[in-house]
């Protein structure tokens, strides 16, 4: 199979991590013979600088002559004091619109061997294994008018929230498609006590659910959500929520994992190619150092595989030898239990590649590390 993929490595240790995840892809491209081709195109802090806006019309161009886009992360402390237009994330805000990126599908499954990685006790986190279907190109983060201003002689601020009934509704008709091939439960997401946004995303939730009477729904006020997430979160299948919601939950439910470095997203477009990202940021901290969890972005590629090629027996095959690594005890920082014997990024994408291209290979890794 011949296909294109765009990549927008963007800042921080998303340089890093999709240097990674490409690395994965070609593998996989030389082990099942296709022939992918990656071109890179600038966003973010990296566009800011070269090009003085954090998406340039070329970029764009480039996302959509391809058959998916792979994106790393944006922003970092260097421009935080950019004025709202000249900040990195406004890209990332741009590209989601411009592409139609409507659906974000943020997978969350605690793996067997991380259970220790996690704050939260084993018997919680056991078999944890939803996903959260956020909106992607609406509520506050698109809002308008938005700003400062004066009212009454003292500064004032505004973000507005809003959406429109389709946008609603496709999102969650997505939830639905989804749960139907899951189990068959959906946990729609909302704060209908206090915003009317939430009360409508109810009404439509319940329309949509008329039609899809196989499925279960149940709504959970926000709050609830984020404390049922760690009290319980085998209750869970899907989850379907506004835009700010999800971003904030999913960091949240990383957590169950291990790692923000956990989780990977698609991004899934009405029309167009779809975008394939982890969901974590440019992490300042650790950029440059070699330390990022490469796994949620190299997971982001599995399912650009699945979901944008078709590729399932290939994306399979990778998420495998993800699980493979974590089983055999290779560890990055952010979920080893005993730092000096974490890996590094590069290392961690080496023995996924490994794994990748000779199945069980990795059988006794552990012994360099005892
Ligand atoms: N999709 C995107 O491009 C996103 C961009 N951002 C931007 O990233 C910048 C930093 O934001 P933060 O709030 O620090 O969030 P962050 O997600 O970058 O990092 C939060 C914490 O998690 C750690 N972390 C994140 N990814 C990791 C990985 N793969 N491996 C190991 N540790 C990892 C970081 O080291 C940090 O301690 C900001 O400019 C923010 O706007 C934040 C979230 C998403
Ligand atoms: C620019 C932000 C909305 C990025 C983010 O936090 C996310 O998409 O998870
Ligand atoms: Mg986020």
């Amino acid at each position: 199979m011949k296909k294109s993929i765009a990549v927008l490595r963007g800042d921080g240790i998303g340089k890093e991590v999709t240097k990674g995840a490409i690395e994965v892809l070609k593998a996989v491209a030389v082990q099942y013979n296709h022939e992918f081709t990656f071109q890179h195109a600038l966003i973010g802090g990296a566009a800011l600088d070269a090009e003085g806006t954090p998406l340039p019309a070329e970029t764009l161009e480039v996302c959509k002559k391809s058959d998916a886009v792979l994106l790393g992360a944006v922003g970092g402390p260097k421009w935080d004091v950019n004025p709202p237009h000249l900040r990195p994330e406004k890209g990332l805000l741009q590209i989601r619109k411009e592409l139609n990126l409507y659906a974000n599908v943020r997978p969350v499954t605690c793996y067997n061997s991380l259970l220790d990685s996690s704050p939260l006790k084993k018997e919680i986190i056991e078999n944890v294994d939803f996903v959260i279907v956020r909106e992607l190109t609406g509520g506050l983060y698109f809002g308008k008018p938005s700003g400062r201003k004066i009212d009454n002689g003292e500064e004032a601020v505004v973000d507005t929230l809003s959406y429109k009934r389709s946008e609603m509704k496709r999102i969650i008709e997505k939830a639905f498609e989804m749960a139907r091939s899951r189990r068959k439960k959906i946990t729609s997401v909302d704060k209908a006590n206090v915003l009317e946004s939430s009360r409508m995303w109810r009404e439509v939730a319940e329309e949509v659910a008329k039609d899809n009477s196989d499925i279960m729904l149940e709504h959970m006020l926000v709050d609830n959500a984020a404390m049922q997430l760690i009290r319980n979160p085998r209750q869970f299948d899907v989850i379907v929520t506004e835009n700010m919601f999800g971003d904030i939950l999913s960091d949240e439910a990383s957590m169950l994992t291990g790692s923000l470095g956990m989780l990977p997203s698609a991004s899934l477009s009405t029309d167009g190619p779809s975008l394939y990202e982890p969901i974590h940021g440019s992490a300042p901290d650790i950029a440059g150092k070699n330390l990022a969890n490469p796994i949620a972005t190299i997971l982001s590629a599995a399912m650009l595989l699945r979901l944008s090629f078709g590729l399932e027996e290939e994306a399979t095959a990778v998420e495998r030898a993800v699980e493979q690594v974590l089983d055999a005890g290779y560890r990055t920082a952010d979920v080893a239990s005993v730092q000096k014997r974490a890996v590094t990024t590069g290392e961690m994408v080496e023995r996924i590649k490994e794994a990748l291209i000779e199945d069980g290979a990795i059988s006794n890794i552990m012994e360099a590390y005892a």
